[in-house]
């Protein structure tokens, strides 16, 4: 029952994260304290930070990888009972959590994640929890690197509470999915793991894993094989452009850089894979406007913005439903990863993304990327297409 109870809160139900109070500290002492600069300055190097998120955004992928594994295996066996999906997403972030924070001095850390531990602290959670700390520790243990003592199920919940920042426009504060596509990751499609940097409330760093994702490009769809590795990890910093390298380090990183198609109807576009996530029949008729001819690449997960960084599509178009509120770890590391690839994210009145307001974007209907050249036409596009468009009849 919880199990479905939790399974359905990821689809069903938005958490009121203001009425999330409790300050969880790390017990972890520091090891070492990377790059803790208070400002942004032009001469700021993110290079650590990035090092620091790549090594969590692994470890995560890690655990994700192997859950849905099982995922898939059980569903093939049984009917689909999808709570090892909600395992994964605590999992994911509380390894995130743990790996990073174990970096900074006590007190010092800052992270506005998508989950809290509410639900796993109930008796029904128990079993839950047993399960995700059992999975946080045998990841840990799978890593050479890591020489460290097992997780106590406190330890767990403390890692995943403590990305109940409410981030702003001071300081420095981690932006974490744990699990971006969650409908994706069950169906065993595309999901990220999406960890960003916030600093004075730029996103100034972002990393990106994207466990399905084959290297080699999806653009007519994905490949149903390829000599490449599945599994892509985009990572950027401010002003020190965007890379891929595989998941698995097999192939080291490479600059990426989004496509320089300037005539529309040479352009392809990709958006939700879900319908209910943007409205597709708004970003048809943009397309249309636009005399973008091929059909939408529709993936899951912010593994968009890595695809559209390397040239995969040339434009994203989100459309959500009327009422829906964004929320920052949707976007922050993608975003990056895409001006820092030469790409723009804006909103429907051209301007670009605000995380500095906390949990939650505040903007204009929307979110396009496309090239530097593109936006104006895609901009105007999009315009004319809000100002014609009926009310949306869902809500
Ligand atoms: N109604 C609605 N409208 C718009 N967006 C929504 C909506 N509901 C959820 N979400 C958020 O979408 C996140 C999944 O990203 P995508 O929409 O890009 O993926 S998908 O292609 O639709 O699966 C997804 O992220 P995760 O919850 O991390 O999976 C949600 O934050
Ligand atoms: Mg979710
Ligand atoms: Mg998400
Ligand atoms: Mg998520």
């Amino acid at each position: 029952m919880l199990k479905q109870a939790l399974h359905q809160s990821h689809y069903l139900h938005q958490q009121d994260w203001s009425a999330i109070t409790s300050r969880a500290r790390i017990g972890i002492a520091s090891r070492k304290v990377w790059s803790w600069r208070p400002v942004v300055s032009m001469a700021t190097s993110y290079h650590e930070d990035v090092v620091l998120a790549t090594r969590a955004v692994r470890l995560a992928s890690r655990l994700c990888q192997s859950v849905q594994r099982g995922l898939l295996k059980q569903e093939t066996q049984t009917k689909a009972d999808k709570s090892p999906v909600t395992v994964a997403d605590y999992g994911s972030q509380a390894l995130v959590s743990w790996s990073l924070a174990r970096e900074y001095p006590s007190g010092s850390f800052s992270m506005v994640a998508e989950e809290d531990s509410e639900d796993l602290r109930t008796e029904e959670g128990a079993p839950v929890l047993e399960r995700i700390t059992q999975l946080v520790n045998e990841t840990i243990a799978s890593d050479a690197t890591l020489d460290v003592a097992p997780l106590s199920k406190e330890d767990v919940l403390e890692a995943i509470d403590r990305g109940n920042s409410e981030g702003g426009s001071n300081g420095r504060h981690w932006v974490l999915d744990p699990i971006d596509g969650t409908r994706g990751f069950v169906r065993g499609d595309q999901y990220a793991i999406a960890l960003g940097l916030l600093d004075n409330g730029k996103v100034v760093a972002g990393v990106l894993g994207c466990p399905n994702l084959p290297m080699e490009s999806i653009a007519n769809g994905v490949p149903a094989s390829s000599n490449e590795p599945v599994g892509c990890l985009f990572s950027a910093s401010l002003g020190a452009g965007a890379t891929v390298e595989s998941l698995d380090g097999s192939v080291k990183p490479k600059p990426v850089h989004v496509s320089s198609v300037e005539d529309t109807t040479a352009a392809t576009f990709c958006e939700s894979y879900e319908s209910a996530h943007s409205m597709q029949d708004l970003t048809a008729n943009i397309a249309g406007v636009l005399g973008v001819k091929a059909p939408p690449v529709r993936i899951d997960s912010q593994a968009k913005y890595g695809a559209m960084a390397r040239g995969d599509a040339v434009i994203y178009l989100r459309f959500p439903h009327k009422g829906y509120r964004e929320k920052i770890w949707d976007h922050a590391a993608g975003a990056i990863v895409i001006t820092e690839a030469g790409g723009e994210v804006f909103d429907a009145a051209g301007e670009p993304l605000d995380f500095s307001r906390g949990r939650w974007l505040d903007l204009e209907t929307g979110i396009i990327a496309t090239n530097k050249k593109l936006k104006p036409v895609v901009l105007s596009a999009v315009q004319k297409c809000l100002k014609e468009q009926k009310p949306s009849a869902k809500h």
